[in-house]
């Protein structure tokens, strides 16, 4: 299998984690992608009544065309479960997210849920966070000096950029700062860090957050719980 066909291997096993009545946050990225066509399938096929609360107007966008009721996190009084990808994930069960640019608003659906699942192909599991350069939100007034501030701390920022040369915007009309620091040793020391920095509205490290990883592996999904 490729790592197409393995994304698509844990996306369809997590849907099965999904129970009639619930509120469920759907992730972002083409994991959940495959996750939103397979909850929608069971919709369909065993009647389930679901509503969703989306990370991206992406995934809001195609559960709403395929049916899936959708909400704003502001209308909801909880999240039952939510499912999410990741770029990558130790064997702490901590991770980085981001690199669809949606790390803030999925990190407001990801507290607010009872539950978290992440669905990754098997290449995520690292021994180490960092080789994913870990993704900033940052406001554009003053992001020159929280550049520096970066830079000034090794920590090896680069803009975002999309294929036109150009900054690229998040849903907040924001730039993304990316840190390819190489190797977290500390991630909560620097999780202190940026949550810290004025400027830095949200960052990519997802600590203590995850409760079960569903991988897709050659030989079918695994379902890893993280004991939290
Ligand atoms: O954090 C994310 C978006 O901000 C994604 O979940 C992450 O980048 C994984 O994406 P994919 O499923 O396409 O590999």
């Amino acid at each position: 299998m490729n790592q197409s066909e393995l994304k698509q291997v844990a996306a369809e096993r997590a849907a099965l984690f999904v129970e009639d009545g619930m509120t469920i946050g759907l992730g972002t990225g083409s994991t959940v992608f495959f996750l939103v066509e397979a909850i929608a399938r069971r919709i369909k096929e065993e009647g389930l009544h679901i509503q969703g609360v989306a990370t991206s107007s992406r995934t809001a966008n195609q559960a709403a065309e395929l049916g899936i009721k959708m909400l704003d996190l502001n209308d909801v009084d909880h999240i039952d479960l939510t499912i999410d990808g990741a770029d990558e994930i130790d064997k702490h069960f901590q991770g980085i997210k981001g690199g669809g640019a949606a790390h803030t608003l999925e990190k407001m659906v990801a507290i607010n849920s009872t539950r978290n699942i992440w669905i990754v192909d098997e290449s995520k599991l690292v021994p180490v966070l960092g080789k994913f350069p870990l993704p900033t939100e940052v406001i554009p007034f003053g992001c020159e000096q929280v550049f520096k501030r970066l830079e000034a701390e090794n920590l090896h920022p680069h803009f975002r950029l999309d294929a036109d040369g150009e900054r690229i915007r998040t849903h907040n009309q924001n730039f993304v700062i990316d840190l390819h620091m190489g190797a977290i040793k500390h991630p909560h020391l620097l999780k202190q860090f940026l949550d810290s920095e004025v400027g830095i509205l949200e960052h990519g490290l997802f600590l203590d957050l995850v409760n079960t990883v569903v991988v897709g592996t050659q030989d079918g999904a695994q379902v890893l719980d993280a004991k939290r």
